[in-house]
């Protein structure tokens, strides 16, 4: 084995390696090749910047992580700060490289029934389309990833289709089937996300996808403003279905695979990106930070993912999550800008490496966890960014008075959720003979068959030319890669320190959705308009309609009662009359049997032995659990005059709940749920004792 060849195989046994212990999602980056026109220096329009100066260092350690760094070479200078990922792809790895190591490893999964997601983010013009698109010529990661799925599926006997959406100012559009009505995304009974009104084509070859994908391509919702508007940013993303029959258990398992081209990153308060619409772009970074927020929250073994917080995070939910495999690749830009800067720095804090340091103490040394912390600091672009929209987004009046007054988290709170009005039925599924054999597997978004209906657009993939795609200078890269010119007046703008760009989130409650298996078809809605107000009506009116949940926990609160009173007593043995008689005792006075104290049932009804302390943990462990579900089933049904009633909820937070409600049926499972209304424990405990206390 040569030595490349064995520092290559090095490197992919760390991606194996991590893909063995994989938590949350790998983010990597992907520096790209320089066009024709960086490498004359000329500015292009595209990017904000474009300069001669600056150099972007790569530095690889054995396949462990990379670690970025942004410098001047001319001065000499670089910047001593480093932005550390899991991986870096150099600009001579091409596309076949990533797809083996980042992608290919995820369709194992899919076939066995796991969602798995392949995020292309970083600033505008850094090459995420050419790297998730590709051309005719150079596939990008989804053509090569479906060709791969289409051989596997023959083999196995599975079935593939596709969907394509565009999620723009936070509503999603179906490409394949363009339609006024939005996309829904609705959550099941079960918490698993369903995309309502997304349609799924049938692929059966790769001539099938080919004309799908670029019909799709060729697809843009929002209607350019002028011929010259380069602003329209949106997310845009495929997504795989493969069903195959499991032959063990006779059942059909469905796997997903997303592969989502994101909205360039771009800090709207630089001049240079003056050309884009402040509440387009305010939009599009919002949904990106709580992407990130989401990732870091995963990859920080964070006990709640704020998924809610966009419909971007809501869509990926079952793909980003730990129950699948997922990975995020930052494309950088070689004409470096403060963009690029600051998309790295997002991304590193973001990683699974720098979480895994921060909690390694052993590795890693006080200065470099406080590194880590995320703090505010308008000095820095992003930051300023993120500052912006958390204050719009997050610090609403009622959030920044509670959490004063409590000093608790604040409620993160959720716009009204109604059931659209547009929803209509859903058309058969693809899948849906295979379906209803399935118990336990992912039930897929009902869509309607397009496969034939669909008359493809000659056109090519937008923005995949590669005419002007020359590979710049990258023959003298080692480990230690210099690669870009970064522009002069970007030098004073590069942040001093990772810790000063920070997620905004950081403090509020994240909840990750859990992942029944039951699919249902209770769906809610997650529609971003104003509750309509029939629904509410009607959730009220349910509420106002369940007089029996009273009852049941008056009948509970005095059985609580009589068992405080009442001495326990376990078992009736009966009086052994000979005992007292052989005893020569005269008068036999019936008496209550002492019933050791140490004895106990057990599940099966057979007795056991304990301390004291022991017996009464148990039976007092197992009242509070009784006591607990009913309290949560009570906020999960009462009216909003009812739960007004309670000890920390007023008006805002009764409605709050309601709103809770019509996104999910029963928003509080756990008593944990409950911190997502930015109460306190002791907070909790009090409505708690409360609600027992009124029946
Ligand atoms: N690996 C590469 N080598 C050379 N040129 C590339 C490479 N990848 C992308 N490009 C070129 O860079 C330009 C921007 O690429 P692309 O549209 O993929 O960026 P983007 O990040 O998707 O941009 P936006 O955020 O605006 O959607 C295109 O002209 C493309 O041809």
């Amino acid at each position: 084995m040569d030595s490349s060849s064995a520092e290559s195989s090095a490197e992919f046994s760390g991606s194996q390696s991590w893909l063995q212990s994989r938590r949350g999602v790998r983010v990597v980056g992907r520096i790209r090749s320089f066009r024709s026109s960086e490498i004359v220096g000329a500015s292009d329009g595209e990017s904000s910047c474009s300069s001669s100066r600056a150099q972007i260092s790569l530095t690889r350690c054995d396949g462990d992580y990379a670690s970025i760094s942004f410098g001047d070479q001319s001065t000499g200078s670089s910047r001593k700060d480093s932005y550390k990922l899991d991986w870096c792809y150099k600009q001579d790895e091409g596309i076949s490289e990533i797809f083996s190591r980042e992608v290919k490893p995820l369709i194992q999964g899919i076939f066995h029934g796991r969602n798995a997601c392949v995020i292309a983010y970083g600033a505008r013009g850094s090459g995420k389309t050419q790297m998730i698109q590709g051309s005719e010529e150079d596939p990008g990661l989804a053509p090569m990833a479906i060709s791969e799925i289409l051989m596997s599926a023959t083999e196995v006997g599975g079935s593939v289709a596709i969907s394509c959406y565009e999620v723009y100012q936070d509503h999603i559009y179906d490409l394949l089937d363009p339609k006024e009505q939005e996309v829904l995304v609705l959550e099941d009974a079960g918490r698993k996300i369903q995309l309502k009104g997304l349609s799924q084509v049938p692929v059966n070859s790769i001539v099938d996808f080919k004309k799908l994908f670029t019909n799709a391509c060729n697809q843009r919702r929002p209607q350019k403003k002028s011929a010259n508007d380069t602003s329209i940013r949106s997310h845009r993303g495929m997504i795989i279905y493969v069903s195959v029959v499991d032959k063990k258990t006779n059942h059909s398992l469905i796997g997903k695979m997303n592969f989502v081209d994101l909205a360039g990153y771009e800090d709207t308060k630089q001049k240079s990106n003056a050309y884009s619409y402040p509440a387009e772009s305010a939009k599009v970074n919002k949904s990106l930070y709580t992407l990130l927020n989401v990732i870091y929250a995963l990859n920080a073994n964070g006990t709640y993912i704020p998924y809610r917080e966009s419909k971007l995070t809501r869509l990926l939910q079952d793909f980003i999550c730990r129950a699948s495999g997922a990975v995020l690749i930052t494309c950088v830009n070689p004409t470096l800008c403060q963009d690029t800067i600051n998309a790295v720095s997002l991304a590193s804090r973001s990683c699974q490496m720098v979480n895994h340091h921060r909690h390694d103490t052993t590795k890693s040394s006080s200065k470099s966890v406080s590194k880590f912390i995320p703090t505010f600091s308008p000095s820095n672009g992003g930051s300023r960014a993120q500052d912006t929209l958390v204050k719009k987004h997050q610090l609403s009046q009622f959030a920044s008075t509670e959490r004063k007054r409590n000093g608790t988290p604040f409620l993160t709170k959720r716009r009204p959720q109604p059931l659209s009005k547009s929803m209509k039925k859903p058309g058969p599924s693809l899948f849906s003979s295979v379906e209803k054999k399935t118990n336990n597997s992912t039930s897929l978004t009902k869509g309607r068959k397009l496969f034939n209906a669909t008359s493809p657009s000659p056109k090519s993939i937008k923005k995949n030319a590669l005419s002007d795609s020359t590979c710049g200078d990258t023959s003298t890269q080692s480990e230690e890669t210099c690669v870009s010119p970064i522009a002069p007046d970007v030098q004073s703008k590069i942040p001093e320190s990772p810790k000063d760009v920070s997620f905004p989130n950081e403090h509020n409650d994240i909840r990750e959705s859990e992942t029944g298996l039951d699919i249902s078809a209770k769906l809610s809605a997650d529609s971003e308009e104003s509750t309509t107000k029939e629904n509410h009506e009607s959730l009220v009116n349910m509420a106002k309609s369940s007089p029996p949940l009273s009852e049941r926990l008056r009948e509970i609160s005095n059985s609580l009662k009589l068992l405080s009173t009442r001495q326990i007593c376990i078992g009736t043995p009966k009086v052994d009359v000979s005992y007292y008689k052989q005893g020569g005792v005269d008068h036999i006075e019936p008496k209550t049997p002492g019933v050791p104290f140490n004895l106990r049932l057990d599940g099966n009804s057979n007795f056991e032995t304990g301390t004291p302390q022991d017996i009464f943990r148990t039976r007092s462990t197992g009242l509070k659990k009784s006591l607990v579900q009913e309290c949560l089933s009570f906020l999960n049904s009462a009216n909003k005059e009812e739960l007004k009633k309670l000890k920390g909820i007023g008006e805002k937070r009764a409605t709050y709940i309601l709103q809770l409600r019509e996104e999910t049926p029963e928003p509080f499972k756990e008593i944990e749920d409950l911190k997502e209304l930015g109460l306190s424990s002791k907070q909790i405990g009090g409505m708690m004792s409360g609600i027992l206390e009124d029946f």
